[in-house]
């Protein structure tokens, strides 16, 4: 995932506000990365322009070597936004199907079959429940468990332990970690130290723009002059 000179404005006349500024980022297959900052530094923004919900004003957004807005299947990149968007009358197993449904599994799709996934998540006990009837926390282990079930290359996790109680939160930790060893790049915006702890590197937003990276981000070493 390759992100070059990337400029986002929101906005218009007076209200635009420029929500991210020269951000470059390279980060490869098979790495946990923390995407950490104080709220309202770019996390979300930066998100959606990796799952290609939203184009750059400027600048370069790629994704398993695609522009990151022309991609359409969740078997390149998937997402676990904010507020979920999962299908309220399907049940929280039919919404983690979906994606390969629709389209192909991912490059690193899991052996193991969706029940597996929401067992190891603590949610196949009410997986035959309609979306819009499970707890919160149970809504957004489901729409996590939909993102990794589809394989992708790369996975946009959007606050994944932000309904979660300390049990569930090492549960979807083993989860994420487990893509990550399947080969999926996990892009995960935090404000848990927990997540960060457990992050192969860590990138940090401040005002928009890249303010630091440490750990193992998997990019290719710069090109010698
Ligand atoms: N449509 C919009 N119009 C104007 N400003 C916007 C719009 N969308 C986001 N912003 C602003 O962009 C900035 C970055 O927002 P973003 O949601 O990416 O932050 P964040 O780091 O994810 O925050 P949080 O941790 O609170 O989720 C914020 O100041 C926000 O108010």
């Amino acid at each position: 995932m390759h992100l070059d000179g990337v400029r986002l404005v929101r906005g218009s006349g007076a209200a635009a506000t420029e929500v991210l500024r020269g951000v470059d980022l390279a980060l490869g297959p098979g790495r946990l990365v923390a995407l950490a900052g104080r709220s309202g530094s770019g996390k979300s923004s930066l998100c959606h322009l990796v799952a290609g919900v939203a184009r750059p004003s400027a600048g370069t957004v790629r994704v398993a070597g695609h522009p990151a807005h022309a991609v359409r299947d969740w078997g390149t990149v998937a997402l676990l936004p904010q507020r979920l968007a999962l299908v309220p009358e399907l049940s929280l197993a039919e919404n983690v199907l979906l994606p390969r449904r629709l389209g192909r599994a991912g490059p690193c799709a899991p052996q193991d079959g969706a029940g597996d996934l929401l067992d190891r998540l603590g949610v196949a006990r009410v997986a035959h429940r309609p979306a819009q009837e499970a707890s919160l926390g149970e809504q957004q282990r489901a729409a996590l468990a939909r993102a990794l079930h589809a394989g992708p290359a790369v996975a946009v996790l959007d606050e994944p332990t932000g309904h979660q109680d300390d049990d569930h939160v090492a549960l979807v930790l083993a989860a994420v970690v487990a893509a990550a060893r399947r080969g999926t790049l996990v892009l995960v915006a935090t404000h848990d130290e927990r997540v960060s702890g457990a992050a192969d590197a860590r990138v940090r937003l401040h005002d928009g723009a890249v303010e630091a990276v440490e750990g193992d981000t998997g990019a290719p070493p710069p090109a010698a002059p």
